[in-house]
This record gives C-alpha cells, sequence and structure tokens, in this order.
C-alpha cells in the first residue's frame, strides 16, 4: 500500500498503529494493518462485512484486553507512547477515546445522568456548578440542548427518539474531553434526518478533535470524512483522500468495492 500525505501541512499523528494483527483464536481478523491517526480530521473505514473495520477500531482503545483468547501482534503508538506498556493503566487510556455505537444505548437514567456519569466518575468536573456547565456544554455539541434542556431531570434518556439518543450518546462520549471519537456505524440504525444531524455534528466536530467513522454508506464517507480507508480480509489495503480514493482507487479489490461489484 501506497502511504500517503494529508493535504494541510498542520496534520500531525496523535496514534501510529504500525503492523497490527489480530487473532480471535485462531481465525486471524487483522493482518498487518498501518496507518497514523491526525489530531483532527475525519478518517472512515469502509470494507465489505467482516473485513475488521470493527476489530481494528477496537484496538485503540483496549477494548479487547477483557475478551478470551484475542492475540495482538504489532505496535500503537498514541502521542509516541506504546499503550500496551505495563505503565498504561486502561481505564486512563480509554478516558481519551469516547465510543459511539451503531445502535443508540442510553442508560437507563434521566438525560442528565447520562452525560455526567462518565465526568464524574473519571473526575473532570466537580459536582455541582461545574458538573452543571459540563453536561450544557456537551449537549450543546451534539446539537441536543435546546431539545432536552427543560427535562434533564425528569426524562430518561430511552424516553428520547432514536435520533436524539444518538445524539445523546454523542453528548456522553464527548463528557470524558477525549481526544478521539471512535464511530461504529453511528448512523446505521437511524432516519435520514437525524443521519443528516449527526453528519453535520462529525463535521464540526472533526475540526477540534480526531475521529473515526465506520460506515456502509460510501456517500457518508465522502460527505465526512477527509481520508478514508479501505479493509478487505483484515488488511488495509488502500488509504488516503476521500476524493482521491474514491475517484481513483489504486487498489482493484477497493475499486471492485467502490463500484458496487460487491458488498
Ligand atoms: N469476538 C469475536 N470472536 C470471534 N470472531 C470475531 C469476534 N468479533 C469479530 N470476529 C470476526 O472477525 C472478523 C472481523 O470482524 P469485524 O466485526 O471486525 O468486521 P467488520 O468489518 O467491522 O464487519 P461489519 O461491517 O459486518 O461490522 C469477522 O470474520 C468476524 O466474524
Amino acid at each position: 500500500m501506497k502511504a500517503e500525505r494529508p493535504a494541510a501541512a498542520v496534520d500531525t499523528s496523535l496514534i501510529e498503529v504500525r503492523d497490527l494483527s489480530l487473532w480471535y483464536g485462531e481465525k486471524q481478523a487483522l493482518d498487518r494493518v498501518s496507518f497514523d491517526l491526525y489530531r483532527t480530521g475525519c478518517l472512515a473505514f469502509i470494507g465489505p462485512s467482516g473485513c475488521g473495520k470493527t476489530t481494528a477500531l477496537k484496538c485503540l482503545n483496549r477494548m479487547h484486553d477483557e475478551v478470551r483468547d484475542v492475540r495482538i501482534t504489532g505496535s500503537i503508538r498514541l502521542e509516541g507512547h506504546d499503550i500496551h506498556a505495563r505503565s498504561v493503566d486502561p481505564p486512563l487510556l480509554r478516558r481519551r477515546f469516547g465510543w459511539v455505537a451503531q445502535k443508540p444505548n442510553p442508560f437507563t437514567s434521566t438525560i442528565y445522568e447520562n452525560v455526567a456519569y462518565g465526568a464524574r466518575l473519571h473526575g473532570v468536573a466537580r459536582p455541582g456548578a461545574e458538573l452543571d456547565a459540563l453536561v450544557r456544554h456537551c449537549l450543546e455539541e451534539a446539537d441536543l440542548w435546546d431539545e432536552v434542556k427543560d427535562r434533564l431531570h425528569r426524562m430518561h434518556g430511552t424516553e428520547l427518539s432514536g435520533g436524539q439518543q444518538q445524539r445523546l450518546c454523542i453528548a456522553r462520549a464527548l463528557s470524558t474531553q477525549p481526544d478521539v471519537l471512535l464511530m461504529d456505524e453511528p448512523t446505521g440504525s437511524i432516519d435520514p434526518i437525524s443521519t443528516g444531524h449527526v453528519e453535520d455534528l462529525i463535521l464540526r466536530l472533526k475540526a477540534r478533535m480526531a475521529i473515526i467513522v465506520v460506515t456502509h454508506a460510501m456517500e457518508q464517507a465522502k460527505r465526512v470524512a477527509d481520508r478514508t480507508a479501505f479493509f478487505h480480509l483484515g488488511r488495509l489495503r488502500e488509504l488516503g483522500r476521500t476524493a482521491r480514493v474514491f475517484s481513483n482507487p489504486h487498489d482493484p479489490a477497493c475499486a471492485a468495492f467502490i463500484a458496487g461489484k460487491y458488498g
């Protein structure tokens, strides 16, 4: 795979993934994957079902730690430090990542508590005015504040509409003030209007943080991602600026996938 530099010279790497391989028992799911994640901007992971996109995403915040029979080789460096080093505290590492799943999964607690919980747990804000301000800020960033500000303490997150729930989950993901937002098909189970809302959020947030979005929607990758990575059978076969990957893919499997020849 040919490396390709980003357009903006100011981009610097926050994370460097090198020769990352992963096995679930006997089954190899990632095969020598390498890529850089810059401090800002959006990187899309595309590729056919089962090619390793979610697995690669989960490696970054060590979500496989608790999964039995998982073996990982290669390296992942965050600001130059090996995330698997003994000195790394996994909960502290995970705080630097926000996770947004395909299906909105708010806690069965109030809207306020959904956002406040992680911030309180990690000591990001002191209970009281500081926490209130953080909750408001996160809900504003997720473009949900105006819709919920009058019922923060009396409505459960699970009572919101699907699209609102997903924005609540984004607010929750932002509450620990992460450097990276990991989004695993974040619009895969919400309606088109809510999808537009979430895409607008990605466009806004990526100006100040790194975002990886796993998506099956090619048009979505084109709309939100600065760079796109194509996975196939556990290998990262192509990575480059989104416009170039879609207009002039170098890898034959990537070209066939984008042309809709398989999926
Ligand atoms: N916990 C697990 N145990 C065993 N095999 C797994 C596990 N999770 C994923 N796999 C397998 O690893 C491979 C990669 O899966 P992964 O979910 O990363 O792919 P994906 O590209 O995200 O797929 P999709 O687009 O369908 O979500 C698949 O063959 C999958 O069946």
